[in-house]
């Protein structure tokens, strides 16, 4: 039974295969979906319920027997059914010795219960083989085909035997199996429906608190320091001006932070002078987000962009030009053509339109569908070498843009820089710190250590290493 099922139809077994019986206990959502699921990939499916007549909603060809007729049908059940309600099975005991048990349940909130489901199942009825699996996957999307992200499917047990036969039938559903190891795993993967978001909550918060320090500090700039001083009304900035500051700059710094954990690691390790003692846990979950990182930083880019483009249909923007000409043509006085300007800002704009392109291409090839395609030397070429080539760019549009109004002294109202500046030092600092690591004799240093070459071979890092790894 390793052929897999990827039609939407059922697929008619070869005649020399004999049919593969499942038994599925339960006639719920996840129960009728299986059943379904496992009907169209060829499987002879008989399902136990407490009412056993055979509905519509079932798959027509399955047959509904009480619990204990049902499982005697098939040395594999699944169990669909919820924690709560397992008590019943002990009265199967019996007739459940030696079979092999698929514990589908989740909770309702993390560590609910003291031992995971599977673990407890597996203490109700010790003469059986449990093991766990498809608790990640949903009904609804497992009818619907809707499983693309979703593919996986974590199985643990103590048997492997019993756990091989429970992957293949994973495989044959078009799934994707990944053995967890023993049983004790289950409580972990019970957990996981439950995390919300693991690897994202990290940038979300990271970049919700600096775009909320970003758009208060551009507010006392614009806004409240010219009222202060001028009694002028800037209150409409807070539409589209302020954000599209407080935008790129989260973006930039974001940036910076995807790459800022990779050159820590890498002082770190030559501080160290071995790769084989553990990262602090903050930075190994910082590494772990990184793509994470990125990727709430390439929407913040992205916002930045639709923010630019609307700025010449803003009447703040089209009234000032006016206003501007109907001047110059009053005093009969026109601007001299400033050719450093035009560079300037020419130079600006085409440095961002290129880091905004390159981000873009970055943020595509760390899809899962893209990533997949390449080998791990290529990934590893455009995430890091296209991903500085990314931020020297965006920092250099910033550069540009900040231009020598960096220097001029009323662009610090009440002492305080423009944001961009604000945001410019963590690029520039991680570049700084990224061209002195790759001065030759550190780089060398570098790559040695991490082929393995420890500076100390004492015996104190020796027992270290022990201990870390
Ligand atoms: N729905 C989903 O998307 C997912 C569900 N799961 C897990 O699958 C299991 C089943 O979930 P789901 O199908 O949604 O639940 P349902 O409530 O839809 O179905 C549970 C089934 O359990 C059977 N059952 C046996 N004894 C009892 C009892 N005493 N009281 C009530 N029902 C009983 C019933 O079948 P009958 O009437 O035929 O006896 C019932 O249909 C749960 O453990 C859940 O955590 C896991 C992943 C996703
Ligand atoms: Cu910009």
């Amino acid at each position: 039974m390793e052929n897999t099922c990827t039609d939407e139809f059922p697929l008619t077994m070869n005649s020399s295969e004999k049919e593969e019986t499942v038994c599925v206990f339960g006639t719920g959502d996840l129960g009728r979906s299986l059943g379904f699921k496992m009907h169209q990939c060829g499987y002879s499916v008989v399902f136990g319920s407490r009412s056993p007549q055979m509905s519509s909603l079932l798959p027509s060809g399955a047959e509904v027997l009480s619990y204990s007729e049902a499982a005697q049908k098939s040395d594999i059940i699944i169990v669909a059914i919820h924690r709560e309600h397992y008590y019943f099975l002990t009265e199967l005991t019996k007739v459940l010795k030696g079979k092999i048990l698929v514990d589908v349940s989740n909770n309702l909130k993390i560590n609910q219960y003291p031992e995971s489901n599977a673990e407890y199942l597996a203490q109700l009825l010790p003469g059986t083989h449990v093991v766990k699996a498809f608790n990640t996957i949903s009904a609804w999307a497992l009818q619907s085909g809707a499983l693309d992200a979703s593919r996986q499917v974590f199985v643990c047990g103590n048997d492997s035997k019993a756990k091989q036969r429970v992957m293949n039938i994973v495989r044959t559903l078009g799934l994707t199996p990944l053995d967890q190891g023993s049983l004790t795993a289950a409580k972990e993967i019970e957990n996981y429906p439950l995390q919300l978001f693991p690897m994202w909550r990290f940038p979300l918060y990271l970049s919700a608190a600096l775009c909320i320090f970003v758009f208060f500090y551009c507010v006392i700039r614009d806004v409240i320091y010219p009222y202060v001083y001028g009694k002028k009304n800037e209150t409409f900035r807070l539409a589209i001006s302020i954000p599209n500051r407080v935008f790129p700059s989260v973006a930039l710094i974001l940036l910076a932070l995807v790459y800022l954990p990779g050159v820590l690691a890498a002082i770190l390790q030559l501080y160290r002078g071995t790769k084989y003692r553990r990262f602090p846990a903050w930075l190994d979950h910082w590494m772990l987000c990184r793509k994470q990182l990125g990727l709430v930083a390439l929407g913040f880019a992205f916002l930045h962009v639709l923010y630019t483009l609307v700025i010449p249909i803003r009447y703040f923007v089209r009234w000032r030009l006016k206003n501007m000409t109907l001047t110059q043509a009053m005093t009969n006085k026109d601007s001299p053509f400033s050719t450093s300007t035009a560079w300037r800002s020419d130079s600006y704009v085409a440095l961002g339109i290129l880091g905004f392109f390159l981000f873009v291409l970055l943020g595509i090839t760390s899809l899962p569908s893209v990533s997949n395609t390449v080998n791990w030397r290529e990934f590893r070429f455009v995430q890091s070498k296209l991903g500085y080539l990314t931020l020297i760019l965006c920092t250099a549009h910033a550069l540009v843009y900040g231009g020598q109004r960096f220097l001029s002294p009323s662009s610090y109202k009440w002492y305080l820089p423009p944001a961009h500046v604000l945001a410019l030092i963590i690029p520039c600092t991680l570049l700084v710190i990224k061209f002195i690591l790759i001065i030759p004799c550190i780089d060398k240093a570098l790559t040695r250590i991490r082929q393995g070459w420890e500076r100390s071979s004492k015996s104190a890092s020796a027992l270290n290493r022990k201990t870390d790894i």
